[in-house]
């Protein structure tokens, strides 16, 4: 078998956000690539930029709202059909602002043991085991 092309890499940072004992979910919106499924808001980390001031300017960009970046959990790598995603999810909460959904579907509150039940970007599942897991 010859070697597998190397395909494209993305490094994404996302926003696992907690407000009144609630996280928020955000559906992808109908233009975006991967369209309709559920992630954390967040987005491309650009040159020059670490992880947290990623996250800071989607938010910022994506939901109009100033965002508190805490807790880093653990980094997970998902090969899609067609590249590669690393993404870098923070635990955070709500500074200030109100959501204006400027990309996405829709939002979604939920508690966190509802939160499997959406239906998420592949890449989410272990992010999900993750955060449930270390809230136990
Ligand atoms: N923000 C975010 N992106 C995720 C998650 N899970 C997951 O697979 N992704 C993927 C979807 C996108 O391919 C990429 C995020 O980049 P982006 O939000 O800037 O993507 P985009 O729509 O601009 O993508 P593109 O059209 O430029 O490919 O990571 C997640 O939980 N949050």
């Amino acid at each position: 078998m010859p070697p597998a092309p190397l395909q494209r890499h993305i490094h994404v940072a996302c926003a696992i956000i907690e407000h009144g004992g609630l996280v928020l979910a955000a559906r992808r919106g109908e233009a975006m690539s991967m369209p309709l499924v559920w992630e954390f808001p967040g987005g491309k980390i650009e040159a020059g930029e670490t992880p947290r001031q990623c996250l800071r300017r989607e938010l910022m960009e994506e939901l109009g709202i100033a965002i508190s970046v805490g807790a880093a959990l653990e980094p997970v790598t998902h090969d899609y059909p067609s590249f590669t995603v690393t993404l870098y999810p923070f635990v955070c909460t709500m500074e200030r602002g109100e959501i204006t959904l400027h990309e996405h579907a829709a939002i979604a509150w939920l508690a966190p043991e509802a939160l499997p039940s959406l239906e998420w970007a592949a890449a989410d599942g272990p992010i999900l085991e993750n955060y449930l897991g270390q809230r136990r």
